[in-house]
């Protein structure tokens, strides 16, 4: 069976820890809002076949701010949580014939625009032909301290071994679906802590360090650094 590649970018947060008047990815950051920037970088490869956004059902900015690209699709089914919005956003485009079940889904972050294309096709090749899904991440590069409860040193945990995860996060639809519908969605932070779950290991892929996601104010001038050199 022909399996297709569908970006889904889950675009339905508020930024609170941005603190912008808009939501973070309705900012804009050189050129282009950090949302079409995103768009951008899936559009322009060309092992995507689909560019599916999920926005919040009360979302006045989209149509205004964004050019969808011409095989893209936008959802307006965001909910309370990250995880939400993605098990949504899936639910919705198998429902509507979007995606097949077999089809892998690259869970991405709006919030994450300085993705380099040479990461995202190392994830794709990576996982070609892995039925557990694969996710971009980073070997921990610093010391790790866990603190006590007065914000004092507990202890130093080891960094052997630990990786820092970022997305795209890709799994087959029927995975993702399955294991999003088993977890509560107000506490995981990201699929594969979802996938993991159902005693799933999906493969570590060797992410970038330009891959950094838009969180705070202070993000912003590097996250601009960054898209000039894109
Ligand atoms: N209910 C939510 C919350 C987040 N997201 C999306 O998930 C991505 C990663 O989330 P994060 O960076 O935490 O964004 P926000 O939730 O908007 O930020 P904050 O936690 O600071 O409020 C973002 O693209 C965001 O728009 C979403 O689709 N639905
Ligand atoms: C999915 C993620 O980007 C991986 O690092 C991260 O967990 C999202 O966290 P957030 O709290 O929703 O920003």
């Amino acid at each position: 069976m022909n399996t297709r590649r569908i970006a889904l970018i889950p675009a339905a947060g508020i930024g609170s820890r941005f603190g912008s008047e808009l939501p973070k990815q309705y900012v804009q950051i050189g050129e282009k809002t950090v949302l079409q920037h995103t768009l951008d970088v899936f559009a322009a490869n060309e092992r995507i076949d689909h560019i599916a956004v999920v926005i919040s059902p009360d979302d006045s900015y989209f149509d205004v701010l964004i050019n969808l690209p011409h095989n893209g699709s936008v959802h307006r089914v965001g909910g309370s949580s990250r995880a939400q919005s993605v098990f949504n956003g899936v639910n919705e485009l198998v429902d509507l014939g979007i995606a097949t079940l077999s089809d892998s889904i690259l869970v991405h972050d709006a919030a994450r625009c300085c993705l380099p294309q040479t990461a995202l096709n190392r994830l794709l090749d990576h996982t070609e032909h892995n039925y557990n899904g694969g996710i971009l991440a980073l070997p921990v590069a610093d010391t790790l301290k866990q603190q006590n409860a007065h914000q004092h040193i507990a202890r130093t945990v080891s960094r052997v071994g630990m990786w820092q995860a970022q997305t795209p996060q890709l799994f087959q639809a029927a995975l993702l679906q399955r294991a999003l519908a088993n977890v509560n969605l107000n506490h995981i932070t990201d699929e594969a802590s979802a996938v993991e779950q159902l005693g799933i290991s999906p493969m570590l892929v060797e992410g970038d360090s330009r891959n950094i996601k838009l969180t705070r104010a202070d993000d912003a001038a590097l996250v601009a650094f960054l898209l000039t050199q894109m």
